[in-house]
């Protein structure tokens, strides 16, 4: 039975779901130290965390067993990717289910703090009634200065519109088209942004480039008493320097959700009467976290069945509409892989991927993976997965080459190259969506895999296959299929048989001592 860890709270939802899985045991401990953690860590499959738990070398030193690691939420700063992706663990995240509270946290922690809200009621708590040094500023006809312009720069920007902003935007990575979607001026330099707001929000994930992004001199470029918001990560605007702003009167103002070293309280921010905190409480809602609990849930689930993955952080992300056509070819490819190491045993120097016909459309990074899965997986096992499968070709010195060919037919080919010659493997998906092995080294088939073959060099002469047949009765295995293919050049055929069971060793043996018989090999897919 596969383990599951879940160390910080998800909702209910998320935990009822995992636990109504018979294959699964959850075991949800909220309140292990580190030490704890890293001592129970190797009997657990998969673990789902927030944003506390770090997920770095220490960690996967100890987690050996581990296959999955569920973000529940979005960022993933605190899981350290390349760690997972050579020891092909799977990351997969929830980015999608708590935006919409993250923007709207943003615009309250903007209101708020543009409107001395906090410092006012704590004024009135102290049972004093004074409006003076509360004097806000009103939004309508200001400009909002967004940094980064994804998901929630994208939400953030639509809501306050409608508030009469005028927004402009720095994102160096994103097209022109997403810019004019959103009606939004494009800042050609973080200096133009700077220079133009009366309000600026950050919404960049933390990277190298964007921690401590802005600093003190970013600050003296913009209008005296600019207003911020950061509801991203810890120390993007870095958190001394924005105290410095604050005190010298260049910002007024400063709504922040996320500090450096949460989840501790320490922040140079929190003494200063003009900001506004909370503890990184942009995804705490209701809904938000139902989403969250429900969503990871379900990954976590599928990822430690095997199955496709829709946000696998570490995998090449795929559009709802095209997985369905791409896991069946990922099924092909992953097949013909696999006849690699069961046919020869020469060390592999390159393997190319070709996609032919309609084929070059798809998504082909995710099948490429799945062909290389099927090739180490008979001598590598369960350590080659689709995470780790071309970072393990790289590291046993295997050039990858992927290409593409028109052709008026569809046909994945996969060839291997050895010191010893080509081995090559072709098929295709049928219109009814199945799975064909269509040729193996020049021999034409139209297979269907099955989880016992059998593949058969011969002499092409007569009697070959009554020989085969009789033998494999005689020993009690039923054969479900078989095609014949020649090679009239060479004199050789080859036989394909699938089987609907083991053939074992002594059996083997006494078809490869046929008259006729070449080569005798079982096949496992
Ligand atoms: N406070 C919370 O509870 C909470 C909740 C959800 C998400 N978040 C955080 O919000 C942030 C944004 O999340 P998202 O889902 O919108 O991410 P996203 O990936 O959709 O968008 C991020 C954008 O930042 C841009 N970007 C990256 N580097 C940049 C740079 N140097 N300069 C300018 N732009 C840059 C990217 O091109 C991208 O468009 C993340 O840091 C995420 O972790 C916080
Ligand atoms: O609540 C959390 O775990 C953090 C949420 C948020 O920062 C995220 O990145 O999804």
């Amino acid at each position: 039975m596969k383990k599951i860890i879940v160390t910080e709270k998800i909702s209910d939802k998320g935990v009822a779901l995992l636990k109504a899985q018979k294959d699964l045991q959850v075991d949800v401990e909220m309140n292990l130290s580190r030490e704890e953690l890293l001592k129970r860590i190797p009997e657990y499959d998969a673990i789902i965390v927030r944003s506390v738990t770090k997920i770095n070398e220490e960690f996967y030193k100890h987690a050996t067993n581990l296959k999955v690691v569920g973000r529940a939420g979005n960022g993933v700063d605190n899981i350290q990717m390349e760690g997972a992706t050579k020891r092909g663990i799977i990351v997969v995240n929830t980015p999608e289910s708590n935006i919409v509270s993250a923007a709207e946290h943003t615009i309250g922690l903007m209101l708020s703090s543009c409107r001395n809200t906090v410092k006012a009621h704590k004024m009135i708590e102290s049972r004093v009634w004074n409006r003076d040094g509360l004097k806000g500023m009103e939004l309508m006809g200001k400009t909002l200065g967004i940094i980064g312009l994804g998901r929630i720069g994208g939400l953030v920007t639509t809501r306050m519109q409608a508030f009469g902003m005028k927004v402009i935007a720095y994102d160096p990575y994103i097209a022109d088209a997403r810019f004019k979607k959103y009606n939004v001026k494009k800042c050609e330099t973080l200096d133009e942004l700077l220079k133009e707001s009366d309000v600026i929000t950050i919404h960049t994930p933390k990277t190298e480039e964007t921690m401590n992004m802005i600093t003190y001199k970013d600050w003296q470029k913009c209008k005296k008493g600019v207003r911020v918001v950061n509801c991203a990560r810890g120390g993007l605007y870095n958190e001394q320097d924005l105290a410095k702003a604050i005190r010298e009167g260049l910002v007024a103002s400063a709504g922040v959700d996320v500090l450096v070293d949460e989840p501790k309280p320490i922040s140079p921010l929190i003494d200063l009467p003009q900001c506004v905190l909370t503890p990184h409480l942009g995804a705490d809602t209701q809904e938000a976290q139902d989403n969250v609990g429900i969503a990871i849930a379900e990954e976590v689930i599928a990822a430690l069945r095997g199955e496709m993955v829709p946000n696998a952080v570490n995998l090449p992300a795929l559009q709802a509409g095209e997985l369905d056509t791409v896991k069946k070819f990922m099924a092909l490819g992953e097949d013909l892989g696999k006849l690699y190491y069961q046919l020869e045993h020469n060390a592999v120097e390159k393997v190319e991927v070709i996609y032919s016909g309609a084929l070059a459309e798809i998504e082909t990074d995710m099948v490429t993976r799945a062909v290389l899965k099927g090739l180490f997986e008979p001598v590598l096992k369960e350590r080659v997965n689709y995470v780790n499968a071309e970072l393990t070709a790289e590291g046993r010195g295997v050039e990858v080459i992927e290409s593409k060919e028109n052709s008026p037919v569809n046909l994945l080919t996969v060839k291997v190259h050895t010191k010893k010659g080509t081995f090559t493997a072709a098929g295709n998906v049928n219109p009814e969506g199945e799975v064909r092995i269509k040729d193996i080294n020049g021999y034409q088939f139209d297979i269907e895999p099955a989880a016992f073959m059998l593949a058969v060099n011969n002499e092409d002469k007569p009697g070959m296959i009554g020989q085969i047949g009789t033998l494999l009765g005689a020993s009690k295995v039923n054969i479900a299929t078989m095609q014949v293919s020649r090679n009239q050049q060479n004199g050789v055929a080859m036989m394909f048989l699938t089987v609907d069971s083991e053939v074992g060793k002594e059996t083997l043996k006494l078809l490869q001592g046929l008259d006729g018989i070449t080569k005798v090999q079982l096949i496992k897919i």
